[in-house]
Formats: C-alpha cells, sequence, structure tokens
C-alpha cells in the first residue's frame, strides 16, 4: 500500500556503475539494499564520508542515473515508467554540476524552473511570473537579476541554482551540498528557507552535506551512508545517543564528543581538570582548555578545579589546585597560570 506522505521510496535499492567495456570492466556497486522513503513536510539530510555515495544517491533518485537493481517509487509510481515531464513536476534537483550556458540572464535561469508546466516553446503566464519572482524573492538574489549566469560567484550560483528549483515548485526537492559555497549568514539563510519550505508548504526535503554540526541541528531525520556503503536512517538525536553516527564517522584519533554534539579536534595530553560554574563561561574556556591539551571532565575526582564565575564585568576563573587557590581574569590569564602549574 502506498503512503501517501511518501514521494519517494525505494525498496532494496543497488546503487552504482555497469560494467563499461574495457574502461570499467567489472560492475562497481556504491550501496546496496537501500529501503529509504521520503517523507511529505521532513528535511533529511544524507551525510557520510568522501566517496561514500552521496551523489550517486541523488543522482539515481532523482531518475538520472539507472539503479544497479531494486526498485523506486515516485508517488507510487515506479520512477521508471515515468516522462521526464512527469518526475519534474513531482521533483527538483540541485546539483553540483557547473553551469555551462552562458548569454543567459540569471532570471531567465531561474524562469527554466517552470518548463515542466510552460513547455520550451510556452511563454509565462501570471501564475509562473509570480512563482519565479518568489523563488527571487525568497533565496534574495533580486541585486543580480540581469547578470549573466557565467558571471556568478560560486555562493551567488548555489543560490540562483536552489531558486531555479523552488520555482519548479514541487512536491520534493532534492539538493546536493547546497550549501558548499555558502557564508555562515547564508548557509543559515538556506537551510532556514528549506525548513520553512518543508514545514509550511508540505515539501519533502533531501539534502546531501558535509556539515555534520548543521545537519544534526536542521534534519528532521537523517540518512547516513558508511564506508561499506550501508544506509541508515534515524532521527539525528537517535543515531548520537546509540553510536550509529559516530560510528559512520569514526577515524584514527577523531572522535564524536555526544555531550557537546561535536567533533573532538585535539588530543588530549594534559589533565585531566575538573570545569564547572556558569554555563556559558564553561562552554567557552571549555574549548579553550582541549584546545591547549587537556582532558576535561565535568566530575569532581581531580586535583585540579576550574570554576567560572560570573562577575560584573564578565566572568572570573578560581583554580583550586591541592591547598592552593589562584584567581584569573581572562581565559588567557587562566591557560598561562595553568602551564605554570603544569611545570
Ligand atoms: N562514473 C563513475 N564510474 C565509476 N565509479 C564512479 C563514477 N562516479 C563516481 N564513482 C565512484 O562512486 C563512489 C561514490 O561517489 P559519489 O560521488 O556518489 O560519492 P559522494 O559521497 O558524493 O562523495 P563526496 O562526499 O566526495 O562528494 C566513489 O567511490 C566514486 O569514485
Amino acid at each position: 500500500m502506498h503512503n501517501p506522505d511518501s514521494i519517494i521510496s525505494t525498496r532494496d535499492l543497488e546503487i552504482g556503475f555497469p560494467a563499461r567495456g574495457r574502461r570499467r570492466p567489472s560492475t562497481t556497486t556504491v550501496a546496496r539494499h537501500i529501503d529509504v522513503s521520503l517523507h511529505r513536510g521532513a528535511v533529511v539530510c544524507l551525510l557520510g564520508p568522501n566517496g561514500s555515495g552521496k551523489s550517486t544517491l541523488i543522482r539515481t533518485l532523482a531518475g538520472l542515473h539507472a539503479p544497479l537493481s531494486g526498485a523506486i517509487h515516485l508517488s507510487g509510481e515506479e520512477i521508471g515508467r515515468l516522462s521526464i515531464r512527469e518526475i519534474s513536476r513531482e521533483l527538483s534537483t540541485v546539483l553540483t554540476d557547473r553551469l555551462t550556458i552562458g548569454n543567459l540572464s540569471v532570471y531567465e535561469l531561474v524562469a527554466f524552473g517552470r518548463l515542466p508546466y510552460t513547455g520550451w516553446f510556452g511563454s509565462l503566464d501570471r501564475k509562473d511570473e509570480e512563482k519565479v519572482a518568489w523563488a527571487i524573492e525568497s533565496t534574495g538574489i533580486e541585486s543580480f537579476v540581469d547578470r549573466d549566469v557565467l558571471h556568478l560567484s560560486d555562493g551567488e550560483r548555489q543560490k540562483v541554482m536552489i531558486a531555479r528549483a523552488l520555482a519548479q515548485d514541487t512536491s520534493a526537492i532534492l539538493l546536493d551540498e547546497p550549501t558548499a559555497h555558502l557564508d555562515l549568514p547564508n548557509r543559515v539563510a538556506i537551510i532556514r528557507l528549506l525548513r520553512r519550505l518543508a514545514h509550511d508548504t508540505r515539501k519533502a526535503v533531501l539534502l546531501s552535506t558535509h556539515e555534520l554540526d548543521l545537519a544534526l541541528k536542521a534534519a528532521d531525520s537523517l540518512w547516513l551512508i558508511d564506508r561499506q556503503g550501508r544506509v541508515v536512517t534515524g532521527t539525528p538525536e537517535d543515531l548520537v545517543l546509540d553510536g550509529t553516527f559516530e560510528a559512520v564517522f569514526a577515524q584514527d584519533s577523531f572522535d564524536f564528543d555526544r555531550a557537546t554534539g561535536s567533533f573532538r579536534l585535539h588530543e588530549p595530553s594534559k589533565g585531566p581538570i575538573c570545569l564547572h560554574g556558569a554555563a556559558e563561561g564553561v562552554f567557552w574556556t571549555r574549548r579553550a582548555l582541549e584546545r591547549s591539551g587537556y582532558r576535561v571532565s565535568e566530575s569532581d575526582g581531580t586535583a585540579l578545579r576550574v570554576k567560572v564565575q560570573p562577575t560584573a564585568e564578565g566572568f572570573r576563573w578560581d583554580i583550586s589546585c591541592e591547598e592552593e587557590h589562584y584567581t584569573c581574569d581572562s581565559v588567557r590569564d587562566l591557560i598561562n597560570k595553568l602551564g605554570k602549574l603544569e611545570s
């Protein structure tokens, strides 16, 4: 039975590249046994290490790349039975391919999003123009709509391609690394926009990204592809708490800290230090201590303790080391003092 909330679903899907003569003498399987479902109103982030198959999966789900085996259904219909026009009314894509056509304005490119409704020779009616105007405004690209698409920065081009997909007004939007070239404010704006679209207009959004932190915060659900080509799905918090998230990205000397939801950059070689006190001050002090090589804990059984205390001017750091006590008035001062105590 087809679930009306499911826009794209797969059954025992195998993705990859078939054998092709002498250049590729045997079939390359990228991932197999994929059973996933993309639902209306949800933002799903597709994550996995480099080369794990994110782009291949997105292209396969979009009908741009043939599956090796298994089935893909788009709104209940087997995708292979649908025409390109039928697919493009249900599903829009933002891929990483570079633009090669010139002599085309940003406005014209965004208006291409209306092709599934107008055809190549049709003109935009009022509804089409409204959709294009809305897509341009939502992505904040009004200031360069007349520019040639070949004269855009990477970040501008990325927003234009997202605008084109929005103008297409489909039930599902699949985006391959849509935030790769965007600065932080633009990244946040695009993610907020995609979340708003999913939740207000019940669209389904699937985006691949390498920004694990952003995905953990923004996704209703994650699809994780590991190095062995297995796909695991779930809510971000469940996948973190049961260790799956960490296992997919684990590499030597690179581990995930469940307490902070981020990857540790630094190998601790000093400490431990018990850090406690005002939450905001503790958060930033912990970063500085870890960067300086300390193992930081919240448990009491350590000889060295640092308490972060709020003051009228900001914060103060009280160090207790066995019977001795010191006070520091900045993080830099604290790190210097700890260095002297260590030596
Ligand atoms: N045309 C091709 N023929 C054979 N193998 C390919 C082809 N294109 C990609 N691959 C391989 O398929 C695997 C998956 O590639 P894909 O680009 O889907 O990974 P990805 O997760 O998107 O990677 P990244 O995070 O680096 O962008 C890689 O090992 C890649 O080398």
